[in-house]
């Protein structure tokens, strides 16, 4: 135990002393605000380019995206066009908050980036630890550092198979984020912004009692108590209410980057299910069961936003998080009782 108190113990002065910050983060200089509040600043960043960890960028690089996040009238924050946009186009990628590939694929999708294993695990695996996990490349193993090195002063057996027996996917994503925030990589409050979901009380008994899980964890590692003096209940259930709205489910596409982007259609055929993950501007787009702008993940965890058809300024942009083929019932049903809102795009106002 002492060297596991230890560990975390220098790699927190590690931190320090190489001058890391918390505030050295993806968006964290954006508003807190859940309400319109932060909208200013969020534009604001959007219009001079994103800094930090999340990247929003063009296809160009560094021109920033033809973006603004506003308030709608019906569904909150949304993000806009600032000038005319081309059918087709790439309107930004972005790179997640936090990531998790699903705990059923360890062995075959990288542990930080999502990638699909081409093959050959053996060289990459990482034999620190006992469930072999993949890494395409020693990019990935060095960028996964800072998490890693806290996951593995602890044991994760109790709370994986609490998590893996119910087929809980989210938790695994506040698992490294909470390792991430115990490194200093990330800071407790980045996914504040991002819209929560209402709990139901019926939910919160399990949930707490995950909680509980993942504190022992920390706790059996025995780290100063200022390193995880965020991990409250509080800490937990927010960060959980946030995921359940925000975190996308990752299926990347095979094929040419090119000829992906081309298609002006929704239409790609996603390969299965790589993982989860948590972007912040990705999660201000709105749904529409007849979308002008969709996200695909080509290869890996960064996800890519292009515009289905030619877009006005000023034109809202919304994307689908439902399989729009579906008739008006279904379609309501499950953005309902999945996603807890009634949707009020014109195509189910409508009633198509
Ligand atoms: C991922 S968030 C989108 C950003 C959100 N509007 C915000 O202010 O952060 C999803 C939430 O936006 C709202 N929303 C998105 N699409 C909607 C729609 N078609 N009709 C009504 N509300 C919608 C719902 O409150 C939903 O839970």
């Amino acid at each position: 135990m002492a060297s596991v108190a230890g560990a975390l113990r220098r790699w927190a002065l590690r931190r320090a002393r190489s001058g890391a910050t918390r505030s050295n983060l993806p968006w964290s200089f954006l508003s807190t605000s859940t309400t319109g509040a932060g909208n200013d600043a969020v534009s604001e960043q959007i219009g001079q380019g994103a800094s930090g960890g999340e990247k929003a960028k063009t296809s160009a690089g560094s021109i920033p995206p033809p973006i603004r996040v506003s308030l709608t009238d019906s569904a909150g924050r949304g993000v806009f066009a600032s000038r005319a946009i081309g059918a087709g186009d790439l309107i930004h990628t972005a790179s997640p908050v936090v990531a998790h590939p699903l705990p059923s694929l360890l062995s075959k999708v990288c542990y930080y980036c999502l990638r699909r294993s081409s093959g050959d695990t053996s060289v990459l695996s990482d034999s620190s630890c006992s469930s072999a996990r993949y890494f395409c490349s020693d990019e990935c193993k060095e960028k996964s550092k800072g998490f890693l090195e806290i996951e593995s002063t602890s044991s994760w057996s109790a709370y994986d198979t609490h998590c893996k027996e119910r087929g809980l996917k989210y938790p695994f994503l506040v698992k490294r984020l909470a390792c991430m925030v115990v490194a200093g990589t990330v800071s407790a409050d980045t996914l504040d912004i991002l819209q929560p979901a209402s709990l139901h009380p019926d939910m919160l008994p399990e949930m707490e009692a995950e909680y509980e899980l993942l504190k022992l964890a920390f706790v059996k590692a025995d780290p100063e108590e200022a390193l995880i003096s965020f991990l409250t209940k509080q800490w937990f259930l927010g960060v959980m209410a946030r995921i359940r709205i925000n975190a996308f489910r990752v299926e990347t596409v095979g094929g040419s980057y090119e000829d992906l982007l081309d298609l002006a259609s929704s239409s790609v055929v996603a390969d299965s299910a790589v993982g989860n993950a948590v972007y912040i501007l990705p999660s201000f787009y709105n749904h529409d069961c007849d979308p002008n702008a969709h996200i695909l993940w080509i290869d890996n965890m960064d996800a890519k936003l292009k515009v289905l058809r030619d877009i006005e300024p000023g034109e809202e942009l919304r994307i689908c998080y439902i399989d729009a083929s579906m008739d008006w019932e279904a379609r309501q049903s499950l953005l309902y009782h999945g996603f807890g809102f009634q949707c009020r795009c014109s195509r189910c106002l409508s009633g198509d």
